[in-house]
């Protein structure tokens, strides 16, 4: 469904040591992957690994140095064709990426004309927005309120209503639970799985944390300074043999050994 070729980013460096230097910061080095339709791909990392970079670089933000995207096989970075397959994104900064203006019912539509523009069509907003706060676990009750007057969980429930509003095939998340305290990430991420076995949905999970990963999805890309260090599916995770994914590994089993021995104490 989605496949990313030879991804390679720089930067300018911003301290130069000659004056107009050209010198670039390598961020992304030549990742390559490919996530099938229905799978969930966790892209996984260190602060400053390079996922957002890489975020930006699949849902057409950020043009690569080299390499390209490819979506149901059509590529992201050659011409400006109007594409078949949609990708939605939800970011981590829900407070930001919805305008405090505007109510449910307009950061909806917002979601709602993308997809009447894309496939020409013109849809029952009402209905299509009821349908789609029943689904993120929300009513019409919401649709008048402003984005202060929800709470963070219900907020990004909203955010991801409007990512599914364009009708997309993939949705790719940038952090978007790590805000969250722990008990609506968990619910956070069972809606997902919902969302996603319902509409048969291809998902991307750019975090930082281990257990979302093990938790939501299917398989796991470790980035590691901006390559793709192991590929695997979540099931053999405890198999992976680069040296960051062990760390990562043995960090989670230790805190939980640990909280095992402090039960039994
Ligand atoms: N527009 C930009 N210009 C220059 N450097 C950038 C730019 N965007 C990102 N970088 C650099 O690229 C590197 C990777 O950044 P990126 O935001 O992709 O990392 P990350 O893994 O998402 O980190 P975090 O988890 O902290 O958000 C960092 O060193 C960052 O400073």
């Amino acid at each position: 469904m989605i496949r990313a070729e030879h991804i390679n980013v720089s930067f300018k460096k911003e301290n130069q040591t000659k004056l107009f230097g050209t010198e670039r910061q390598q961020v992304l080095h030549d990742v390559s992957f490919h996530v099938k339709e229905g799978e969930c791909l966790g892209i996984l990392g260190e602060s400053g690994s390079g996922k957002s970079t890489l975020g930006r670089v699949l849902c057409g933000l950020l043009k690569p140095d080299c390499g390209n995207v490819y979506l149901a096989g059509e590529p992201c970075y050659k011409g400006r064709r109007k594409r078949k397959t949609v990708l939605s994104v939800v970011f981590q900064d829900y407070t930001t990426s919805a305008n405090p203006r505007f109510t449910v019912r307009g950061l909806i539509a917002e979601g709602l004309r993308a997809r009447e523009k894309r496939e020409g069509l013109s849809l029952d907003r009402e209905k299509e927005t009821d349908d789609l706060l029943c689904l993120v676990g929300l009513d019409g009750s919401y649709k008048d309120r402003l984005p202060h007057e929800l709470s963070g969980g219900q907020l990004q429930r909203v955010c991801i209503a409007r990512a599914l509003a364009v009708n997309p095939s993939v949705i790719l998340f940038d952090e978007a639970i790590s805000s969250l305290d722990a008990h609506t990430q968990v619910q956070i991420m069972d809606l997902l799985k919902k969302v996603q076995k319902e509409k048969k949905l291809t998902y991307i999970f750019i975090t930082h944390d281990l257990t979302s990963v093990t938790y939501l999805c299917s398989h796991v890309l470790f980035l590691y300074q901006g390559q793709a260090a192991e590929i695997r599916s979540v099931d053999t995770i405890g198999e992976a043999v680069h040296p960051y994914a062990r760390k990562l590994l043995h960090a989670i089993f230790d805190v939980e050994s640990m909280g095992q021995e402090e039960m039994s104490n």
